[in-house]
């Protein structure tokens, strides 16, 4: 891993010691400040070309376009909520994904089962341990997001979301997000129905460089991408992790987000 991660400015290799709390200590006070928690330079430059070359045969060819008109659930209906509420507006997403079982070997699935990462990742979360999901489809994705294209507002499905810019577009494309806009306990769907609105004063952007370690609670903090402008395709790696082994998606969630079934 040494020459994939700067494992000299970020320790994940020597779990326990001394720099490797002070690490986990800053990025638990980051989340409880931000609801996230940034590493820039984590993973090396060679090793982000490396990913995007074996990538991009892949993504020219078998991956995934992803384009629909979507909820901010991602979800037909939301029980207790009338059809045409607001917080169910309608946006629209597009972007090209490629899936685990596409990528193998590669620099991000590498990344994703080291066990020394999942163990960092969880320590952050203070959680007692973190699962890779068995769905071969949702373990990892890339996506990629031409000129025009970008992700709408949603919120995720795991507690914590973990991605890895892996090329920066020329403009656009940033990661802009509200923090506990709910919460486990209060769905504040009229706070979602402002936000769609445009109406949210607490919207922060977020323009991330290539190589950077994000992570950030997705299923309580509404989040987009950009429209990406320019040439260059904007590329990440998004991790799934769960607080249980063995988590599947439902068919119908693998044919609406990845297009097939596994
Ligand atoms: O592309 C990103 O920065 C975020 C991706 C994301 O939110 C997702 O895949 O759920
Ligand atoms: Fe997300």
């Amino acid at each position: 891993m040494r020459h994939i991660l700067d494992l000299d400015r970020y320790p994940l290799d020597r779990p326990g010691t001394p720099e490797w709390h002070a690490l986990v200590e800053r990025c638990r006070q980051d989340l409880a400040r931000d609801g996230m928690y940034n590493l820039a330079g984590f993973v090396r430059p060679e090793a982000l070309k490396q990913a995007v070359d074996e990538i991009r045969p892949v993504m020219d060819t078998l991956s995934f376009t992803h384009k629909r008109r979507h909820n901010i659930y991602f979800r037909k209906d939301i029980p207790g909520l009338p059809p045409d509420h607001p917080a169910l507006a309608l946006c629209e997403t597009i972007n090209h994904t490629v899936c685990a079982d596409q990528i193998l070997q590669s620099v991000p699935v590498w990344i994703y089962e080291w066990s020394h990462f999942i163990t960092f990742l969880a320590a952050t979360m203070e959680k007692e341990a973190l699962y890779p999901a068995r769905d071969s489809l949702a373990r990892v994705n890339i996506m990629s997001y031409r000129e025009g294209e970008a992700l709408n507002w949603h919120f995720d499905r795991s507690e914590f979301t973990t991605t890895l810019l892996l090329q920066a577009p020329e403009q656009g494309g940033e990661f802009i997000y509200r923090s506990e806009l709910r919460s486990d306990t209060d769905p504040n769907y009229e706070g979602v129905a402002k936000l769609l609105r445009g109406e949210d004063p607490e919207v922060k952007t977020l323009t991330l460089a290539a190589g950077t370690l994000n992570v950030f609670r997705g299923k309580n903090t509404a989040h987009k991408v950009g429209t990406v402008k320019g040439a260059r395709d904007r590329m990440i790696a998004v991790f799934s992790y769960f607080d249980r082994p063995g988590v599947v998606f439902s068919r119908e969630d693998q044919m609406g987000f990845y297009g097939r079934t596994a």
